[in-house]
């Protein structure tokens, strides 16, 4: 399978939802009712004008009115409802994480046994064995394939993910690794709060997903591997002073998270200089000469990124349509932004692009950048670049 020294690339990409979709504008009247809140409350006033300012139109999750109706703890806050929620999350976490996965085996296109390692990252759940063991039995993984379990990172696991399966698939011959995200929101849903008034930004943004990639070196055009976009280098920075601005404790109550109202500017002030520092060395110093990969974390935070970094129009494009199709998914977000750029370009290509040019330029650019971000405040960031098929 193709020879040792080549750079790593994303050869496929595969995503899942539940089947329940959650339109926002109906959203505030379900979430009041199916958490008995009293509906005349200001607070549901101002969950309502949050919703109506996420820029999102619809979201899918696991959690339905039944199965919050079967775990009437789930709806008092601060009740212990840890042991209730683990058993809905080490089943459907794994289980989503599966379907994302086959969709990207499926587009890759070669036999299951030759996926050498795993990489699983999820902050919804834990457990022993993991959800990696998990997902390789019910994807039928060959016993000799080498685990990692990333628990805990938030949305920036699919960050660590791209930077791990680089240094696998440049480092062991052969090697083709399956990442895979999955989240589900029954770990932190909670009913609304007067005194926990983060509980309304995460209602209104966070929702379930997996997504799931296939990472190689050398593709093997004889078998018709194909390379979307080649990781050139990734790297992990911690924001200095940010230890509180995204926050998540996993208690009896579930997961308790806490949003500073900080956050958009924080991640916006420190973008710039992660972009700096990567991008100078390649000479690029331009930054609307990249196409962008960005982890939809909130409104707020697309729109101050627009503006630090002076973004033309629509350069976030991808991210402002994930947020608005699919919500905040934690891990899984920034890959089904990857999936969207790969998809948009496809179609774009068959107008904009020849053939003998590359059919997956994005926007006809060369380099990108996926950044994702969480707690810590902690940010990814991953050099891209589309691949041209005279590259091949
Ligand atoms: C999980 C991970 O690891 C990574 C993540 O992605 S974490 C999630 C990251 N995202 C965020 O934290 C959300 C960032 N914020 C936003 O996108 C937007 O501010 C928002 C959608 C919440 C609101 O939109 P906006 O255009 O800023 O409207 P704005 O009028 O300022 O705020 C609306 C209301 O939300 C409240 N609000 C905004 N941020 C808040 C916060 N962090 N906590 C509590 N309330 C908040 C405001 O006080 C305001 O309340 P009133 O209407 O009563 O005045």
């Amino acid at each position: 399978m193709g020879c040792f020294g080549g750079v790593a690339a994303v050869l496929a990409i595969g995503t899942a939802n539940p089947p329940d979709c959650f339109y926002q504008a109906d959203y505030p009247d379900f979430y009041f009712r199916v958490t008995k809140t009293d509906p005349n409350s200001p607070l549901k006033d101002k969950f309502r004008r949050i919703c109506e300012k996420s820029g999102i139109k619809k979201r899918y999750m696991h959690l339905t009115e039944d199965i919050i109706n079967e775990n009437p703890n789930l709806i008092i806050y601060k009740a212990p409802s840890f042991d209730a929620r683990q058993e809905i999350l080490v089943t459907q976490v794994p289980k989503l994480a599966n379907e994302a996965a086959l969709k990207a085996i499926k587009e890759w296109g070669q036999p299951i046994s030759d996926i050498t390692h795993l990489i699983f990252c999820t902050s919804s759940g834990i457990d022993m064995p993991a959800a990696d063991h998990k997902l390789a039995k019910l994807i039928g993984l060959k016993h000799s394939v080498q685990r990692f379990m990333i628990y805990q990172q938030g949305c920036f696991a699919a960050g660590t993910a791209l930077r791990l399966a680089k240094d696998l698939a440049e480092n062991n011959a052969g090697a083709r690794v399956l990442a895979v995200c999955s989240e589900n929101m029954v770990g932190c849903f909670q009913p609304p709060s007067e005194t926990h008034l983060d509980v309304l930004v995460g209602s209104a943004l966070f929702s379930d997903g997996a997504a799931a990639v296939i990472v190689g070196a050398n593709p093997d055009a004889t078998v018709n591997e194909r390379p979307l976009f080649q990781i050139i280098s990734a790297k992990q920075t911690i924001i200095p002073d940010s230890d509180d601005i995204i926050v998540a404790k996993i208690r009896q109550m579930g997961m308790a998270y806490y949003l500073s109202k900080k956050l958009p500017k924080v991640i916006a002030n420190n973008i710039e200089q992660c972009l700096i520092e990567t991008f100078l060395p390649l000479g690029i110093d331009d930054f609307n000469k990249l196409f962008y990969v960005v982890h939809p974390g909130g409104p707020a935070v697309l729109r101050q990124i627009e503006e630090k970094l002076r973004l033309g129009k629509d350069k976030l494009k991808a991210s402002w349509h994930v947020l608005s199709e699919y919500g905040n998914m934690w891990s899984p977000s920034v890959l089904f932004v990857l999936d969207e750029m790969r998809k948009n370009t496809t179609e774009e290509g068959k107008d904009t692009v020849t053939v003998t040019a590359a059919t997956t330029i994005p926007e006809g650019l060369e380099w990108g950048v996926l950044l994702a971000f969480g707690p810590g405040v902690t940010v990814e960031t991953v050099v891209l670049r589309s691949f041209a098929l005279d590259k091949a």
